[in-house]
This record gives C-alpha cells, sequence and structure tokens, in this order.
C-alpha cells in the first residue's frame, strides 16, 4: 500500500508524455497503406493504440511521429472517423530511432516519457499507467512477456536449449524517465538499436522488466488483423 501511495506522488511531481511511433512503412504487411493506418473493427490502427493512452489516469500528452507524406491523409481520416483525442503531429524519420528522436525534441524535462509503437493497439490502460508509475521511481519500465515455448539458439550450425524462464520478449510501452532517453538517444544510431531499451542500455543502464501480457501485439503480417479482431471481441 505504501508503495502504491510513493509511486502515485512521485508521478505527480512529472508531466507525462507518450511518443506514438508512426513513422514507418510496414514492409512486411505488404498492404495499399502502411500497417497503422488499416481498419480494425472498423477504425484505423493508430486511432486504438491513441485511444488507449487517453483512457489512462495519467493522461500523457500525445506526440505522434508520422512520415509527412501521410499526414494529410491521416487528417482526412481523423475527420472521416470523428476522431478528436488530442494529439501533435510530427515528422517520422528514416529508422524507429530517428522517429523516437524526433518525438523526445517536443518533450518537456524532468517529464516521463512512454515510447509506443503505434501498431501495438491492444496495449491496456492499466500497463501503461503501471509503467509510468514503476518509471517514476525506478527510472524506467520496460513492458514485456515470458516466453511460452522452448527456445533454442543457433550458432555455427548448432542449436542448443536456453532456460526460457530466463527469455522475455519485449514490447512497448517503454517508459523512462526523460534524461535518461533524452542522453540515450544523444548516441549514433547503430543497427543493434532494435527498440528504446536496447539504446538506453547502451548508454549504461541497466533496464527493468515489467510483466505485459501476451495479447498486447504487434501487427506485423498479414494475418495479425485477423488475430487482433478476434482478441478486441474477448
Ligand atoms: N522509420 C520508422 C520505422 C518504424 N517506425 C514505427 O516503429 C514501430 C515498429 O516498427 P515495425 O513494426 O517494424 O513497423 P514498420 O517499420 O512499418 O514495418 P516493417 O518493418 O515491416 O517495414 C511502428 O509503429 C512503426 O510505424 C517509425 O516510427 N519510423
Ligand atoms: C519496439 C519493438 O516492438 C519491441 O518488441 C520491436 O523491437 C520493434 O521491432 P521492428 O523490427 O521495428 O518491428
Amino acid at each position: 500500500m505504501s508503495q502504491i501511495r510513493n509511486s502515485k506522488s512521485e508521478i505527480r511531481n512529472h508531466k507525462t508524455y507518450a511518443i506514438i511511433v508512426a513513422g514507418g512503412t510496414g514492409t512486411r504487411m505488404q498492404s495499399a497503406v502502411p500497417k497503422q493506418f488499416l481498419l480494425l473493427n472498423g477504425e484505423p490502427v493508430l486511432m486504438h493504440t491513441i485511444r488507449a493512452f487517453a483512457s489512462t489516469a495519467n493522461k500523457p500528452e500525445i506526440i505522434v511521429v508520422m512520415h509527412p507524406e501521410f499526414h494529410e491523409y491521416w487528417q482526412q481520416l481523423c475527420t472521416e472517423h470523428q476522431f478528436t483525442i488530442p494529439h501533435q503531429l510530427i515528422s517520422g524519420g528514416e529508422t524507429r530511432f530517428h522517429s523516437v528522436k524526433n518525438g523526445l525534441a517536443l518533450t518537456e524535462d524532468n517529464s516521463l516519457i512512454a515510447v509506443q509503437d503505434a501498431v501495438r493497439p491492444l496495449t491496456s490502460p492499466a500497463i501503461i499507467d503501471k509503467a509510468y508509475e514503476q518509471a517514476a521511481m525506478q527510472g524506467n519500465a520496460i513492458v514485456a512477456v515470458k516466453s511460452r515455448d522452448s527456445i533454442r539458439r543457433l550458432r555455427n550450425g548448432r542449436s542448443e536449449n536456453l532456460l526460457r524462464d530466463e527469455i522475455w520478449l519485449v514490447q512497448t510501452p517503454q517508459t523512462f524517465q526523460s534524461s535518461l532517453l533524452k542522453k540515450a538517444y544523444e548516441q549514433p544510431f547503430h543497427q543493434g538499436f532494435t527498440d528504446d531499451a536496447s539504446v538506453v542500455e547502451q548508454s549504461g543502464v541497466d533496464i527493468l522488466l515489467i510483466e505485459g501480457d501476451h495479447r498486447n501485439m504487434k501487427i506485423t503480417f498479414p494475418e495479425d488483423i485477423a488475430i487482433a479482431e478476434l482478441l478486441l471481441r474477448q
């Protein structure tokens, strides 16, 4: 109970942001428009993701990062779907790393920043709030789930079993105190930076996991839209 009270009072000292990265082209989805605009239960994927953040207790300021080529299209979708949740729309970069960096430029210091894939429309408001609370107390909070399958590593043609209890599959949101995230993103881009945790870890910070939910899937391949629609109905 006292831990809950502490985390709530910690968070009150910080402004909260969500940087929702929607600057990708969705090559693996092979759709006519990037996957963040595909309809999920009749509404674009990105609108579900923005609504999850707007439905949290923390009510972060929402920054959506998107390739400028799609800004007008997105405005049209917002009008068509009568989507009025306030958000800032800014330009994406060459990679996810560069898109996040563009978002960071709009954030104030001494804040808490959640970085979220636009294409994770099933993230629950509860886990978003939990991540802000944990990051307020401990510096960072990375949502992840344990592997349900056995895991093997293949190297030089030989496979070996890994202890699956030690393996976590990383999702978003990935939430940080702004000072840690901004310092880490001053590093030059590296191909190994597949998410925000890998960037922050490279700057010398220990990464802390919080348990998420297997439903928090990333829309990546064509079949994922149908799977997400089934999960939304449950
Ligand atoms: N230059 C980029 C590349 C990716 N992203 C975002 O990062 C998230 C995770 O990336 P991914 O699933 O790989 O999306 P895409 O890059 O669009 O897909 P693909 O790799 O299949 O091309 C997505 O919300 C995507 O829009 C971004 O903001 N800017
Ligand atoms: C950020 C991420 O979703 C965490 O699992 C993942 O690293 C994105 O990878 P992608 O190759 O850009 O889809």
